[in-house]
């Protein structure tokens, strides 16, 4: 399977580098939706193990990046690296290559996703939400599958609500659902699009506070889009602002929070933080 080192003066991005390989590289990527060119040239990496938060305005792109690494968005122009990997298109003499959908599924394997809608599958118990991919995707063993559902429910504070039906359980409950079932694949890349946005006020905590450990206890990088700057903040180890579809700026939370270098973060975040 070529790699960008194996196509070395073709392959753009990591290959270039002696540094070590980035789990996400984003390189000359381009999003249109028919007209309307929602990322421009954007170029940016995100180390192993580094924890992103993306920030900017409405409509900036921020989950239109995250579905693009999940390839449920289509790619309009130039690349994605997941692991030094192309994603979805090679680059050969130039030309943008497909990627076959095999190597495609094998890397989409090692990442999870927790949306905002939940999107857990309502015909399904809890327990069978959980084991459905490692199971059907990873080919784990039912025996194993369900182990480890019932450790990642216990994880999630819900054990007992394995034979439940989604539609039975609250929001903050469902969401812990799913970010057990994102787990149960053992991602080395979580994306987490505003999974609190649906949520009633009170529970939000408790949907952070297990994110927050999931943060601290394992190496998982994360891609995050949120509105609770507080939780960014915490669990960020690089905040990227966006807008216009360029990275305007990008650095530490600390840094980015407290005295951003451009305009148009400062604006924003006046926006976002009420001062
Ligand atoms: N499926 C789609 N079809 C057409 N346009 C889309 C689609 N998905 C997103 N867009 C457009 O892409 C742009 C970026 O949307 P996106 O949801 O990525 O922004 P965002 O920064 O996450 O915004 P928000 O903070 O409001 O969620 C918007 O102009 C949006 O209307």
């Amino acid at each position: 399977m070529p790699t960008p080192t194996d196509a070395a003066g073709s392959e753009p991005g990591a290959a270039a580098s002696s540094a070590p390989t980035p789990v996400i590289e984003f390189v000359d990527v381009e999003k249109s939706f028919g007209n309307n060119v929602v990322l421009k040239d954007l170029n940016f990496q995100v180390a192993r193990g580094e924890r992103v938060t993306l920030i900017g305005p409405s409509g900036s792109g921020k989950t239109t990046i995250l579905r693009l690494v999940m390839t449920l968005e289509e790619l309009t122009g130039g690349y994605i690296y997941i692991d030094g990997q192309p994603l979805t298109h090679h680059k050969r003499d130039g030309k943008r290559v497909p990627v076959s959908k095999k190597e495609q599924k094998r890397l989409r394997t090692r990442i999870g996703m927790v949306f905002q809608q939940f999107n857990l599958f309502p015909n399904m118990t809890v327990l069978e939400n959980i084991i459905e991919a490692p199971i059907h995707v990873l080919g784990r063993s039912k025996k194993d599958a369900i182990a480890k559902a019932h450790s990642l429910l216990e994880q999630v504070g819900l054990p007992e609500k394995a034979d439940s039906h989604p539609s039975s359980l609250s929001g903050g409950q469902q969401q812990r659902v799913a970010i057990a079932r994102a787990l149960a694949m053992d991602p080395e890349i979580l994306l987490l699009d505003e999974v609190t946005s649906a949520l009633d006020p009170e529970v939000v905590d408790d949907v952070l506070n297990i994110l927050r450990e999931v943060a601290d206890t394992t190496n998982v990088t994360m891609l995050i889009v949120t509105h609770e700057m507080g939780f960014a903040r915490d669990v960020s180890h690089k905040v990227m602002m966006f807008d216009g579809g360029h990275v305007v700026e990008e650095g530490p939370p600390d840094k980015i929070f407290t005295n951003p270098e451009q305009e148009r973060t400062r604006k924003f975040l006046s926006a976002v933080l009420g001062h």
